[in-house]
C-alpha cells in the first residue's frame, strides 16, 4: 500500500486506485498524477481486500478497480461491485476491464459501476475519463482531470486545440485512420464527433471514396431502414423509384452514423447482419448485394449504460466497439478555450466584415472560467453570435454577458421586490453580501468568474469574501 504525493492544487480529490499488483497499481498512479493538472491524492492498494480496509476508515471521491484485482473481496464480480458499494459511502466508482471482456465490464455496471474503461488504457485517456465521469455527477470540483503535459499541434484536420487531450485524440486518429475496423466514437454534444469522423475519413485510404453521413436521431424510425439501405420501387407508398440507401452510397468510402444510441431495436438487428456479411438488401427487395464501407459511429449517452437499460444491443455494441475515440469536453481542456475563440473570431469578423482583433483580459478571464456544458459549439455561437451584433477592436466582459443567452436562459427570472417588514430579522451586511454573491455563483452554475463578471468585481475578490465569511461564520 502506498500513498502518492499530492500536487499543490486546490481543486485536490481523493482517488482509489485498485490493481492486482501493487507495483502496477503504482506506476499507474504516478502516470496518472502526472497526466492531471491538478492531481489529485492517489492512494493505491493491492487488491479488493486491502480496498476494503482502506474504505472502512476513510472516504474517496473516485475508486478506481481493476476488475480482476477484486477476485479476493467476492466470489465473481457483481458481488464484488456490490460489497464495493456498499464500502464506497457515495464514491464514484470506475471499473477497468480487460478489452477482450466488455461483458465483464457490463456486470459490472449493473452491480452499481458508475462507468468502465477497457484495457489497454494510456494515463490520459483515464485522467480524461475520471473528469468527465467527476462532472457527470457533479464532483467536478471535487476532482479535475485536465491532462498536463504541454502540446505541439494546434490545428489538426479540421481540428483547433493544443491541449494534450488533442495531442493525443490527433495521434489516436492518424493510427486508427488507415485501418477498415469501426470506429466507435463518444463524447458529449459538441465536442467535435462530427469533425473527428470526417477527420478519420480523410486521413484514410478511402478519403478519394465518398463519406456518406446518417443521423440515427433526426430521421423518422420508419424511412431509417430505407434510408440506411435503399428501397425498390413500389415497396410502400411513396417509394416511387429504386433508390440507393447509405451504405450502398458510401461504397468503398465511410458510412458515418452519428448518434447511434437512438437507433430502434429492430433496425439495430439487421445493421448487425449487414456488418457481419457486408450485404445490403433494399427494403422491398430479396436479393442482397455487397458492399465495402468503413463503419464510424458516433454518441453522446454513454453505451455502457443504454446496453445495462436494454436500449442498445449488446452484441451490435462488441461489432461496433473495435477502436474507441473518446472526445473529452471543453471544460477538461481549458487550454484549448481561447485558442478556439481566436480562432472563431478571426473567421467569424472575416465573415461579417468587422474589425474585431483580440479579447479583453476580462473577456478571456471569463471564457476560461465559464463551464461550456455545449462544448465547442456553445463557444462557437457565442462568439459568432457577439461578432454579428457589436462592434469594436476588443470583445470586452459586457458584450459576452450580453450575447451569452444560455446562460441568462438558465438564470432564474427577476422577481418582485419583498415590501419592507419590520417584524423581519435583519441580516448583518456580510450576511446579505453572502447572499448575493452566492446568488450570483449558482446562476451561473458554479462559475466564479462569470459570477464575478456579473457583478463587476474580480474574481479574486469572492475567494477573498469566502475565506473572511468562514471565519465570520466561526466567530459568530
Ligand atoms: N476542436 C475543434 N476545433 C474547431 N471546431 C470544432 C472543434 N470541435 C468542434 N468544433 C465545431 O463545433 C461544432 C460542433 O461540432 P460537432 O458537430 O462535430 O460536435 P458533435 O460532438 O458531433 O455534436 P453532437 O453530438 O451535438 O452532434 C461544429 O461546428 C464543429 O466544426
Amino acid at each position: 500500500m502506498a500513498r502518492l504525493p499530492a500536487s499543490d492544487s486546490v481543486l485536490c480529490g481523493q482517488l482509489l486506485l485498485i490493481d492486482r499488483e501493487e507495483r502496477t497499481a503504482r506506476q499507474t498512479g504516478a502516470a496518472l498524477s502526472r497526466a492531471m493538472l491538478t492531481a489529485p491524492e492517489v492512494v493505491v492498494v493491492e487488491g479488493g481486500r486491502s480496498a476494503a480496509e482502506r474504505l472502512r476508515r476513510e472516504r474517496f471521491d473516485i475508486i478506481i478497480a481493476d476488475l480482476e484485482s477484486l477476485a479476493d473481496l467476492a466470489m465473481g464480480i457483481e458481488d464484488a461491485i456490490l460489497r464495493l458499494v456498499k464500502l464506497a459511502q457515495g464514491a464514484l466508482i470506475l471499473a477497468i476491464a480487460d478489452g477482450a471482456s466488455v461483458s465483464t465490464a457490463l456486470v459490472a455496471m449493473r452491480a452499481g459501476a458508475h462507468d468502465y474503461v477497457s484495457k489497454p488504457i494510456s494515463p490520459e485517456a483515464l485522467a480524461a475519463r475520471i473528469g468527465e465521469l467527476a462532472h457527470r455527477h457533479g464532483r467536478s470540483r471535487a476532482l479535475a482531470a485536465e491532462p498536463a503535459t504541454g502540446p505541439a499541434v494546434a490545428d489538426f484536420a479540421g481540428f483547433v486545440g493544443s491541449s494534450s487531450a488533442m495531442q493525443f485524440l490527433y495521434e489516436q486518429i492518424s493510427r486508427v485512420a488507415a485501418s477498415a475496423a469501426p470506429v466507435f466514437i463518444t463524447g458529449e454534444s459538441g465536442t467535435g464527433k462530427d469533425v473527428c469522423a470526417e477527420a478519420l475519413h480523410a486521413q484514410g485510404p478511402r478519403s478519394n471514396k465518398r463519406f456518406v453521413a446518417i443521423n440515427c436521431a433526426a430521421i423518422p424510425r420508419d424511412l431509417m431502414e430505407s434510408e440506411l439501405f435503399g428501397v425498390t420501387r413500389g415497396a410502400f407508398t411513396g417509394a416511387h423509384e429504386d433508390r440507393k440507401g447509405a451504405a450502398e452510397l458510401a461504397d468503398g468510402g465511410t458510412l458515418f452514423l452519428d448518434e447511434i444510441g437512438e437507433m430502434d431495436l429492430s433496425l439495430q438487428s439487421k445493421l448487425l447482419r449487414f456488418l457481419q456479411t457486408g450485404m445490403v438488401s433494399r427494403v422491398g427487395e430479396v436479393a442482397a448485394r455487397k458492399v465495402d464501407v468503413r463503419v464510424i459511429c458516433a454518441t453522446n449517452r454513454n453505451p455502457m449504460q443504454m446496453i445495462a437499460d436494454r436500449l442498445f444491443r449488446e452484441d451490435l455494441f462488441y461489432r461496433l466497439h473495435v477502436l474507441p475515440i473518446h472526445l473529452p469536453p471543453l471544460r477538461q481542456r481549458p487550454t484549448d478555450i481561447m485558442v478556439l475563440a481566436r480562432h472563431f473570431l478571426a473567421r467569424y469578423a472575416a465573415e461579417e466584415h468587422k474589425q474585431f482583433a483580440g479579447f479583453s483580459a476580462d473577456a478571456a478571464q471569463v471564457l476560461a472560467g465559464a463551464e461550456w456544458p455545449g462544448n465547442v459549439r456553445q463557444l462557437q455561437n457565442l462568439i459568432r453570435r457577439i461578432v454579428v451584433m457589436f462592434d469594436g477592436e476588443e470583445i470586452d466582459a459586457t458584450m459576452l454577458m450580453a450575447a451569452d443567452i444560455e446562460s441568462q436562459a438558465a438564470a432564474p427570472s427577476p422577481v418582485e421586490p419583498p415590501r419592507p417588514d419590520r417584524s423581519r430579522q435583519v441580516l448583518p451586511m456580510w450576511q446579505q453580501e453572502q447572499r448575493i454573491i452566492e446568488d450570483a455563483i449558482e446562476t451561473f452554475g458554479g462559475n466564479i468568474s462569470m459570477a464575478a463578471a456579473a457583478l463587476q468585481i474580480s474574481p479574486s475578490t469572492i475567494y477573498r469574501k469566502r475565506q473572511s465569511w468562514a471565519e465570520m461564520a466561526v466567530a459568530s
